[in-house]
């Protein structure tokens, strides 16, 4: 978190942290991520994880690496898992890897599309925070690297889909966050430029394509950031709920800002 960065304390105990007031100042739409921003996926990573590991012959998984392993997509996520997966002391090396991973996506597609959601819960003040955005006229696209099939029947069983005009997967556009292309293409669907379109996510993936891209970026202090302190991130903002966000925005006059 910069040096002078602002703490402004509402009387929910939320908090938000500003470093930067002015890129807040002309937000014309919001892009937002999905797992560990708007949904605590972790149950059904490790539902879905561990049925594949069991197909596999593999040992299981727990849910605080996996916390630390999410974020670049499914594929990522299946190869780390792998690769750190030990019979003692034995461990798979790349090419066994690359050898499994036809029959381990397959058994994890299944079962993660079998019990999508019901081992997840939407975070506190998240739908909240989404209906706040929508009301003050902010178009809002969902952009996570979760696949696109496994993101839309979430969201749609999480009653989030109504806030989106847009959602996209990681298997959307050739490229995944980190990189920028993401979500240069989503302000092109939202029809708004980066500087006008802030990233709502929960990871430095979120905040260095934001930057990348030219796009505000306010994190949120509560999700999956690889394991380190997302507080270390380079970012505009945090907030410990989203429900804060938009009064945020509206915060930048006649603020009550403590230093
Ligand atoms: O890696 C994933 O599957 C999900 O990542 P997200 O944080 O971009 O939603
Ligand atoms: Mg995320």
């Amino acid at each position: 978190m910069a040096k002078g960065a602002l703490l402004f304390w509402n009387c929910k105990l939320n908090f938000i942290v500003v470093n930067s007031i002015s890129a807040l100042k002309d937000i014309r739409a919001c892009i937002v991520d999905l797992d560990g921003t708007l949904i605590d996926t972790l149950g059904d990573f490790e539902v879905a994880l561990n049925a594949m590991m069991a197909e596999l012959g593999r040992p299981s998984v727990n849910s605080s690496d996996i916390a630390r392993w999410v974020g670049k997509g499914s594929e990522h996520l299946i190869k780390t898992v792998l690769l750190n997966s030990f019979k003692g002391t034995e461990a798979l090396g790349d090419a066994a890897v690359e050898e499994l991973m036809p029959a381990a996506w397959k058994h994890y597609q299944a079962t993660y599309l079998r019990i999508n959601g019901q081992h997840s819960a939407v975070f506190h003040g998240a739908q909240e925070g989404l209906a706040a955005l929508q009301a003050r006229g902010l178009p809002l696209a969902c952009l996570t690297n979760k696949p696109l099939d496994f993101a839309l029947p979430l969201l749609e069983a999480k009653g989030l889909s109504g806030y989106f005009s847009h959602v996209f997967g990681g298997d959307s556009f050739p490229r995944k966050k980190p990189d920028p292309l993401p979500l240069i293409e989503t302000c092109k669907a939202l029809g708004t430029a980066p500087f006008q379109t802030l990233m709502i996510g929960d990871s430095a993936n979120d905040a260095q394509a934001a930057r990348a891209a030219g796009c505000p970026v306010v994190l949120t202090t509560y999700g999956y950031n690889h394991g380190e302190p997302v507080e270390a991130v380079d970012a505009d903002g945090w907030v410990s709920s989203l429900v804060d966000i938009e009064a945020w925005m509206g915060e930048t006059a006649g603020r009550n800002w403590k230093s």
